[in-house]
This record gives C-alpha cells, sequence and structure tokens, in this order.
C-alpha cells in the first residue's frame, strides 16, 4: 500500500512518514513544493501522478491561524482551491483521499462536544478557508474520509508543545489562556490512525463509510492545562520548567478569534473504524520524553 502525503515537512507528513518507516506493508510518499504547490494548481495533478499512490493524504495547508486574517486569498487559494485539486488528483488517479480539517471551523458555542453533524461556523479566516476545503474535497471525490483534528503537537515543525518548552527555558512562569477547550492531539497519534484507515479501505475495497469524522486525543482541557501537563512532563525528564498561570482570552490579544469550546467526539472513528486515541497526557509525555532528550521515566499519565 503506497501513501501519498502532500507537505513534505508538516508534523502529520512527517509523523506517517516515522510511522511508515521499517513496515514492509506500507510506503509513505511525501509531495511538496516546489513539485507540489496547493498555490499553482495546475502543480497538484502531475506531482500526485507521479508518486503512483493507493491512498492521498491531504495534510499540507495555510496553518498560521492569526496570519490568515491578513492573507484571506491565500488561504483560500492554498486551502479550499489547493485541496479541492488534491481531491480531484485523487480521483482521477482512481483512489480516495484522506483530507485533514480542524475544529476551527466551530464557533465554539456549543455546551459539549461537537459531533459531526453540528453546524459549522468558523469564526476566521483559516476556520473558513478550511470548511470551504471540506466542501472542496467533498465535490471533487466521492471517495473521501475528511478527518477533523485539533491542537496537533509532534516533535516536528512548529506547535504548542515546542512553544511552551522554548518558552519554560528562559522564564519562570507562563500565563495561558484558560477559558478554551478542547483535545489536544498528537500528530504520531493521527498518523496511526490514517495508516489503520487506509489499511481498512485496502482491506476492504467495498467501504463505503465516507465522509467527515473527528479524530482527537482522548481527554479534554484547555491551553492551560495543556501547557501544565507539558510543564509537568519535561519536569519529570530533567527538563525545563515554568509555572503556569491561568488567564482569559481577553488577556492575550490575538488577531484571529478562537473558539471557545472545540471540544470534538471521536465517537464515529471509533465506531466506524475501531480505532482511539491514547489518553492525550500520555501522548504529551511521549513527544516531550523525545524533545527533552533526556532518557525517559515510567509514564506518569493518568
Ligand atoms: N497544526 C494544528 O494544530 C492542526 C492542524 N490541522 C490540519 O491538519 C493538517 C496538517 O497540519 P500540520 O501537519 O500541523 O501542518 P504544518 O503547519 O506542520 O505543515 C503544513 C504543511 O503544509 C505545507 N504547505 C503550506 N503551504 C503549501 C503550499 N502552498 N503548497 C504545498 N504545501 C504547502 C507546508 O509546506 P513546507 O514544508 O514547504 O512549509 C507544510 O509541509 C492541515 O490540514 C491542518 O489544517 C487541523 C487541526 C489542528
Ligand atoms: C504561546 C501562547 C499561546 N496562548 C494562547 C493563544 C491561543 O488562544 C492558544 C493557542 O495558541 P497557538 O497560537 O499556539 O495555537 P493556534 O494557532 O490557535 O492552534 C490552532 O492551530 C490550527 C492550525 C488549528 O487547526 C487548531 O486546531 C489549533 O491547533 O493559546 C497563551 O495563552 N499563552 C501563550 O504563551
Amino acid at each position: 500500500m503506497r501513501l501519498a502525503v502532500t507537505g513534505r515537512e508538516g508534523q502529520v507528513a512527517l509523523s506517517l512518514i516515522e510511522a511508515a518507516r521499517g513496515r514492509e506493508d506500507v510506503e509513505v510518499v511525501a509531495v511538496g513544493r516546489p513539485a507540489l504547490d496547493l498555490a499553482r494548481p495546475e502543480t497538484v495533478f502531475p506531482a500526485l501522478a507521479a508518486a503512483r499512490p493507493d491512498i492521498v493524504v491531504s495534510a499540507a495547508a495555510y496553518t498560521n491561524v492569526d496570519q490568515a486574517e491578513d492573507e484571506k486569498e491565500l488561504a483560500f487559494t492554498v486551502n479550499a482551491t489547493g485541496a479541492g485539486k488534491v481531491a480531484e488528483a485523487a480521483a482521477g488517479l482512481g483512489v480516495p483521499v484522506i483530507h485533514l480539517s480542524t475544529d476551527y471551523v466551530f464557533d465554539g458555542a456549543k455546551d459539549g462536544a461537537y459531533v459531526v453533524t453540528d453546524a459549522t461556523a468558523p469564526l476566521g479566516v483559516y476556520g473558513a478557508s478550511k470548511l470551504a476545503g471540506e466542501k472542496a474535497v467533498a465535490a471533487a471525490n466521492p471517495r473521501h474520509l475528511i478527518l477533523r483534528t485539533a491542537w496537533v503537537y509532534s516533535p516536528f515543525g512548529k506547535n504548542f508543545v515546542k512553544t511552551m518548552l522554548r518558552l519554560a527555558s528562559d522564564r519562570d512562569e507562563i500565563s495561558v489562556v484558560a477559558d478554551q477547550w478542547g483535545n489536544p492531539t498528537s500528530a504520531l497519534d493521527i498518523a496511526d490512525a490514517i495508516l489503520h484507515a487506509a489499511a481498512t479501505f485496502d482491506r476492504d475495497k467495498a467501504f463505503d463509510a465516507f465522509g467527515v469524522y473527528h479524530l482527537v486525543g482522548t481527554g479534554e482541557t484547555n491551553w492551560s492545562g495543556f501547557a501544565r501537563h507539558i510543564m509537568e512532563a519535561s519536569q519529570a525528564l530533567g527538563g525545563p520548567h515554568a509555572s503556569v498561570r491561568d488567564i482569559a482570552t481577553t488577556d492575550y490579544p490575538t488577531k484571529a478569534k478562537r473558539p471557545p469550546n472545540s471540544r470534538l467526539s471521536s465517537v464515529k472513528f471509533k465506531d466506524v473504524l475501531q480505532w482511539r486515541a491514547p489518553p492525550w497526557r500520555a501522548s504529551v509525555e511521549a513527544v516531550a520524553s523525545r524533545l527533552v532528550g533526556v532518557a525517559t521515566k515510567p509514564t506518569m499519565s493518568a
């Protein structure tokens, strides 16, 4: 089974490559700039065709949430038009597409975890562009799995875990918003889930449960709780530590508005695809142990 994933250096792309390493049943090929540039839609089909995939994973995206407010056109070109072209190319090659989307398609007004049938209402340009991408993907290729995930971190690229560890290395206290709730999700776990879903399609050629799914780490917290656990994990590994102070969203002004509640329910993914992510705290510890780079103590997860 050969997967082509878009984006060469993205967190999900690198995690997929790592997850497939050493396995004989699956190969992952990353296809990215300059060969595949989502801002140049004409590059998409030739680049993916050259990879001869059995499944396309559409992971490349414009992911800078605040900057997207000032670069609306580029965000939509990449996240909507570009994503649609990736799904169209997969359809042209006769293969399914697994497309990554986001919790930021919701406004966060719901009391409880969002399910896939809940109404979307993005608050910012990034979320709106990703929602337009979902629609473009669904229209271009009926064999699509749209995986909405959230708060992604990994040993790779830029993410909240790395930011917290960096801040802790030169200050005693970090102020973090405590009134935005969600589900931290390791890209290493997303990669396992994608390989599991891909193996399911490969085994069951009649698989017909395509559509939208939510896929996040198990359990929930707010950004401050996330930061606090990163600090605990780092300290247990002999890495940097800072105390975490709870603040309100209004105390941390950002260009883009974020949903106060972006909790997603992964129950459909678990029921249909028979896979569930580990508890989020355990996954944070696994990633921290690679970033802090000190011999790991036994797990401290709940
Ligand atoms: N990060 C998060 O917290 C979340 C992410 N998601 C979604 O999950 C998916 C994967 O995210 P993640 O791995 O974190 O993303 P990253 O931000 O780590 O990586 C994004 C990737 O997209 C590539 N890219 C950006 N613009 C273009 C372009 N014009 N043409 C080709 N490639 C481009 C980048 O390429 P290059 O390497 O050249 O810079 C990079 O490889 C995305 O669809 C994202 O929207 C959903 C929820 C949360
Ligand atoms: C760095 C930092 C952030 N924050 C706040 C700001 C924000 O509300 C929250 C998260 O900050 P970030 O800017 O790191 O995360 P953000 O870019 O909003 O992360 C989002 O990325 C996109 C791609 C997604 O799809 C989302 O699921 C989500 O992961 O934490 C603090 O309160 N203190 C801090 O020191």
